[in-house]
């Protein structure tokens, strides 16, 4: 494992590897804060992520997490039908979430009819009280400077053009600090329409593990070598931090320019 600043790293031979590693990692979590506090609050993006956490349903993971004590949410998501092929919901919803025992209550979608109906905005406002509710119930604590919810562990992924959540080079919702959720109605990477969480929401996390494997693309390597040489702040995911740690998986292609 390498280390430099507030960033921890591992670069893994294959996917399938780094997938073993996030179970680890996760299941582990998931054991310290079921322990510590009776619940364990995980949020999830889209993309390749879900795929990647399918080693959770295998043994010894499977049966010996406490899923009834997970709460669920999503850093990002896009604006659309539940049904929606697009929707992270159904991603998350049909290849994991579906197959453990997480009570229903304890999942966080996206508001469903402004979903489906395509305001971005309402269901960013809509999300967020979701949040505050949880705060007043007890079940998200507020970070240390009591302005922004604190989960427990953020699983990420970054695109290649070094975007993380709904946060997107060039566009100004990475410098939104007054809401803990905010909209997105023209995201580079289709759909246009989302919602996501803001950076100091995403970097108040005790733990944010955010995970690149790259489809041969020049671009993503690139990314990460601009990120973990340059600290190049243009790009958003530059900017990730957490209270605990941040670390990041890298298949070996991703890593391939460091
Ligand atoms: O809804 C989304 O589009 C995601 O949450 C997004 O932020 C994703 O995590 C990255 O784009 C990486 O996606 P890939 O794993 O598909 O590269």
């Amino acid at each position: 494992m390498a280390e430099a600043r507030h960033r921890k790293w591992h670069v893994f031979q294959t996917k399938d590897e780094l997938s073993v590693a996030m179970a680890k990692y996760t299941a582990h979590l998931s054991a310290k804060f079921c322990k510590e506090k009776g619940l364990f609050t995980v949020v999830l993006s889209g993309g390749g992520l879900i795929d990647w956490l399918c080693k959770l349903l295998e043994p010894p993971y499977k049966d010996s997490i406490e899923w009834s004590k997970w709460h669920v949410f999503w850093v990002d998501e896009r604006v659309c039908a539940y049904e929606d092929p697009d929707s992270n919901y159904k991603l998350a919803m049909d290849g994991f979430l579906s197959k453990v025992g997480i009570p229903n209550k304890n999942i966080y979608a996206i508001d469903k009819h402004y979903a489906a109906d395509g305001n971005a905005e309402h269901c960013a406002a809509l999300y967020e009280e979701c949040l505050r509710n949880l705060v007043k119930q007890n079940i998200l604590p507020l970070c240390p400077n009591g302005k922004y919810p604190q989960f427990d562990l953020q699983l990420l992924g970054m695109g290649p053009d070094g975007h993380m959540a709904s946060l997107f080079p060039g566009h100004p919702q990475i410098n939104v600090k007054d809401k803990w959720v905010t909209h997105i109605t023209d995201s580079p990477k289709l759909p246009p329409r989302r919602i996501t969480f803001t950076l100091p929401v995403i970097n108040s996390a005790s733990y944010n593990l955010m995970a690149v494997c790259d489809d041969h693309t020049e671009q993503c390597p690139r990314s990460i070598a601009d990120i973990f040489k340059h600290n190049n702040l243009a790009l958003p995911a530059s900017h990730l931090t957490a209270h605990v740690e941040t670390m990041w998986y890298l298949d070996k292609a991703a890593a391939s320019l460091l």
